[in-house]
């Protein structure tokens, strides 16, 4: 059977109301809409989501939420809790993306409170591991990797249910303007460590999606890799139909 990949996107701090309406109305629109071929997800800024969750009620996309707190409520002047991420639209909420960890002082600690948090409100936790420039140069990508992955899942009730929960592996290096894309072959590799971490760790396997510098030319490399289940992407799917396009290109590759 087909690999059903996870492709989609994080806005990070860009897009109007406008041009949130324009991305949402041709997603709608697509021939992805009904998630039959792939799970597409879009992560809008706060300010955002509840209109972007609405254009795209009728569709199998998923909308998130770029963070979280880990409490449900309290004094935590400019949060937002997983109950009112959920309570405006969202049904994902992403967890330790880098940018977060390195501007933002999020540590392994507060993305493991982060991803119970955003089960309890029955959210798809997406959690992202990834190693610095200075790590990779160093050789500590596996070790880093096995820290960030064993943390970020520790206080889960994995007995609860099926907690869902997707990771993305993003190395620092390969984010944004500056990032160097990551060769295939190595994101391969590090991809079968994470999946035996997954084994040992929480005994179940786990959708593990990359990230950094996905574009149309490397999408359907990457997404047709071993231990690969999807794409997380930045600027080359911040417009809708670069979205669709690499959607289209890596299911195809994958029928
Ligand atoms: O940060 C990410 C990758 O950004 P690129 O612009 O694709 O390098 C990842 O979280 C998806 O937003």
């Amino acid at each position: 059977m087909a690999k059903r990949p996870w492709i989609g996107t994080n806005w990070k701090m860009n897009k109007t109301f406008v041009e949130a309406d324009e991305f949402a109305r041709i997603v709608a629109g697509s021939d992805f809409a009904d998630g039959a071929k792939a799970q597409l997800f879009a992560i809008p800024s706060f300010p955002a989501i509840s209109r972007v969750a609405e254009a795209l009620k009728e569709t199998k996309v998923l909308v998130g939420a770029q963070n979280i707190h880990w409490e449900d409520a309290g004094q935590f002047t400019g949060e937002v809790s997983a109950v009112q991420a959920r309570d405006a639209g969202a049904r994902l909420a992403l967890i330790g993306h880098s940018e977060r960890r390195e501007m933002f002082g999020e540590t392994d600690e507060t993305v493991a409170l982060k991803a119970a948090a955003a089960l309890r409100q029955g959210l798809v936790a997406l959690v992202c591991i990834g190693d610095t420039r200075d790590e990779f140069d160093a050789g500590r990508t596996a070790e880093v990797l096995k820290r960030q992955t064993e943390i970020a899942l520790s206080k889960i009730d994995w007995t609860a249910g099926e907690p869902t929960v997707v990771v993305a592996y993003e190395p620092v290096w390969s984010i944004g303007v500056r990032g160097t894309p990551a060769e295939p072959g190595f994101v391969e590799e590090q991809h079968g460590r994470i999946k035996q971490l997954f084994g040992s760790v929480v005994g179940r396997d786990l959708p593990l999606l990359y990230g950094g510098s996905v574009n149309p030319g490397n999408a359907v490399d990457l997404a047709t890799r071993e231990g690969i289940d999807g794409l997380f992407i930045g600027r080359s799917a911040w417009d809708a139909n670069g979205l669709l396009a690499i959607a289209r290109d890596v299911t195809d590759a994958l029928a």
